[in-house]
C-alpha cells in the first residue's frame, strides 16, 4: 500500500502576517492553507500576495502540504490573485464558495490544466453540488467551511453540530465517492482545548482526513485526534496476523476480541498502519 500523504492538521495562515508565515515553519502541521480571503483585510490585499509569493520563495515548509486560498473569482480580487499566485511554490489553489463545476473550470482556466484545485464547500449550492465539483479532474480536496455554511443555512453553532450534519455528511460523501480528500471546518473557540478535542473526534468518526486550524495553540489537540493510536494500531496488527492465520487455513473469517475479521476489516487495518507509518515518518 502508498504512503498516505497526511492532512491531520491544516492550519489558516493570514497571507498578511509576516510573522505567522514564520512561525508557521516551525510549526508539526501536515498542511497550511495560506489564505488571501477572509483572513486578509481588503486593504491589504493586494500587498498580502507578495508577502506570501516572498514567503514561498524564500521556502522553508518542509514536507507540509502549502495550499494557496484565493478570493472567489467573483470577488474584486479573485482572478488577480489566481494570476498573480499560479506560478508560485505551491502544491494546490483552494476556492472559496465554489458552487458549481463551473467554478472549478473557471479557475483552471486561469491556473492551467496541470494545477491541483481545493474546493471549499461552504454554500447550500456547494453542498447540493458537491458530487459535480469533487467529480472535476482537477480537484483533489474538499475543506468544509463551517461558519459561512452556519451563516448561510441561518443554523446555529452547536456542540453536536447536528443543524450541520447534512451537508457536512452530503459532502464527505461526495469526496469519498470521487477518493478525494476531506477536511473538517475550523473550531472558533482557539483557546478550548476540550471542546476542540470534542470536534476532532466527530469529525474523524464522520471520515473526515482533519481539521482546519486557525491557531499555533490548535495543533497538537489535532494531531492527536487524527493519528491512529497505540490501541487502534495494535488491534490492526493483529487482526491482520489472525486474518492471515485463519486464511492458511482456509477458511475466511477470523475473530478478535470476540468481533469478526473479514477481507474488509483487514483493508481498514492496513490503511490504519499505513497512516501511522507516514505520521511517524514526517
Ligand atoms: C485568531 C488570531 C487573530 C489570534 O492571533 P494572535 O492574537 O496574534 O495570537 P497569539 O498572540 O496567541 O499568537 C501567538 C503566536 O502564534 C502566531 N500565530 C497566530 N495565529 C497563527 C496562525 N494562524 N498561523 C501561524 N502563526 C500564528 C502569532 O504570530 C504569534 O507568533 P509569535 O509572535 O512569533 O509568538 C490568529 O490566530 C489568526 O489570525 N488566525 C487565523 C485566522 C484565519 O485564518 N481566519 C480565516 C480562516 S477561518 C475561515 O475562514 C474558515 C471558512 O472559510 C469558514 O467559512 O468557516
Ligand atoms: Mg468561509
Amino acid at each position: 500500500m502508498d504512503m498516505p500523504r497526511p492532512y491531520r492538521s491544516v492550519l489558516y495562515i493570514p497571507a498578511s502576517k509576516e510573522r505567522a508565515l514564520d512561525k508557521a515553519r516551525s510549526l508539526d502541521v501536515d498542511a497550511i492553507i495560506f489564505d488571501l480571503e477572509d483572513a486578509v483585510t481588503p486593504d491589504a490585499k493586494v500587498e498580502a500576495r507578495d508577502t506570501l509569493k516572498a514567503a514561498l520563495k524564500e521556502g522553508g515548509y518542509g514536507a507540509r502540504a502549502k495550499i494557496i486560498r484565493l478570493n472567489g473569482l467573483d470577488s474584486a480580487w479573485g482572478r488577480e490573485d489566481a494570476e498573480a499566485m499560479k506560478d508560485a511554490e505551491a502544491d494546490a489553489f483552494l476556492l472559496p464558495k465554489v458552487s458549481s463545476a463551473a467554478d472549478v473550470e473557471a479557475l483552471a482556466a486561469i491556473i492551467g490544466k496541470d494545477k491541483d484545485i481545493w474546493a471549499m464547500i461552504e454554500t447550500p449550492m456547494g453542498v447540493m453540488k458537491a458530487e459535480e465539483i469533487a467529480a472535476h479532474p482537477q480537484m483533489k480536496g474538499f475543506v468544509a467551511g463551517t461558519n459561512d455554511l452556519a451563516k448561510e443555512l441561518n443554523c446555529r453553532f452547536r456542540a453536536d453540530r447536528l443543524p450541520m450534519i447534512t451537508s457536512l455528511s452530503m459532502m464527505l460523501l461526495a469526496a469519498k465517492a470521487h477518493g478525494i480528500v476531506a477536511i473538517d471546518g475550523v473550531y472558533n473557540q482557539f483557546k478550548d482545548d476540550e471542546g476542540l478535542a470534542a470536534e476532532c473526534a466527530q469529525g474523524r468518526d464522520m471520515g473526515f482526513e482533519g481539521k482546519t486550524l486557525i491557531h499555533p495553540a490548535q495543533v497538537a489537540v489535532c494531531n492527536e485526534a487524527f493519528s491512529p493510536s497505540a490501541e487502534e494500531i495494535d488491534l490492526a496488527e493483529r487482526q491482520i496476523a489472525a486474518f492471515e492465520e485463519t486464511e492458511a487455513s482456509g477458511q475466511g473469517v477470523a475473530v478478535v476480541d470476540g468481533k469478526i475479521v473479514e477481507n474488509l476489516h483487514v483493508e481498514t487495518a492496513r490503511k490504519i498502519l499505513a497512516l501511522a507509518e507516514a505520521v511517524s515518518a514526517r
